[in-house]
């Protein structure tokens, strides 16, 4: 019986709060990261993404955005340094994006937002046993955020978007062997880093976020691909093309970024 809710006028950002209060506490997601006011914190040292043997399993339409899930059984597919005190597992990626031509990413850099945001989400596997345990612990989690920018084609993109037209509808799911998201990653891990929460409901304040300062680039037409995909179901009489699927940033309420 999990609450609904969405990103339309009635159940989107602004009324979240009324089902889930935590959407105003001190430590929200996303934010407009400032880089002039993030603190150099010089024990900070490089993140580093052992991704060689993962397995992604599947790819689906949650409602909410496209999701690629992973095999996260075993420590196959980790994030670790930076920040992060032990080596956090690959669970899934997802993206949040606009409508045509405007923006779409959940953080923002200096009031600027891009066109799509990439999400690595990933569980602190050492610490807890499950990642649903994982999701409500304060160093539960650690989502890689990666800008997408409109330029040319992005080479590997294609491997995704020529399977959206298969996870069309909500709750749908196809097969999705083989894919590693290294080939997502700019060229360059440089990054941010600061204490928040998922962008989504329930909006636990259990993510170390970790932002690229690069973005990536893919061209207009791969984007529009993600925007056939539908909020709603086969089932239902409503088509609600699946766009501007992201929160807007949140108050700092004192916390710095790192970097
Ligand atoms: N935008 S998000 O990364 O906060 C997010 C998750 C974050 C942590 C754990 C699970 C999450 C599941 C999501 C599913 C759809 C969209 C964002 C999601
Ligand atoms: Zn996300």
């Amino acid at each position: 019986t999990g609450k609904h809710w969405g990103y339309g006028k009635d159940d989107g950002p602004s009324i979240w709060h009324q089902n889930f209060p935590v959407a105003e506490g001190d430590r929200q997601s996303p934010i407009d990261i400032m880089p002039q006011q993030a603190s150099h914190d010089p024990n900070l040292g490089p993140i580093v993404l052992n991704y060689d043997h993962c397995t992604s399993l599947n790819i689906c339409n949650n409602g909410h955005s496209v999701v690629v899930e992973f095999d996260d059984t075993d420590d196959r597919s980790v994030i670790l340094g930076g920040p992060l005190d032990n080596p956090y597992r690959l669970k899934q990626f997802h993206f949040h994006w606009g409508g045509k031509g405007c923006h779409g990413s959940e953080h923002t850099v200096e009031g600027n937002s891009y066109a799509s945001e990439l999400h690595l989400v990933h569980w602190n596997a050492v610490k807890y046993r499950s990642f649903g345990e994982a999701a409500s612990a304060p160093d539960g989690l650690a989502v890689l955020g990666i800008f997408l920018e409109t330029g040319d084609d992005h080479r590997w993109l294609h491997t995704i978007t020529d399977a959206l037209y298969m996870v069309k509808y909500k709750a749908s799911v196809t097969d999705f062997k083989g894919f590693n998201p290294k080939c997502l990653l700019p060229s360059s891990l440089h990054y941010w880093t600061y204490l928040g929460s998922l962008t989504t409901p329930p909006l636990h304040e259990s993510v170390t976020w970790i932002v690229l300062k690069e973005p990536i680039a893919v061209s207009e037409r791969q984007l529009g691909k993600f925007r056939m995909l539908l909020f709603t179901g086969e089932e239902e009489d409503q088509r609600i093309r699946m766009e501007n699927n992201f929160r807007p940033p949140q108050p700092l309420k004192g916390r710095k970024n790192l970097q």
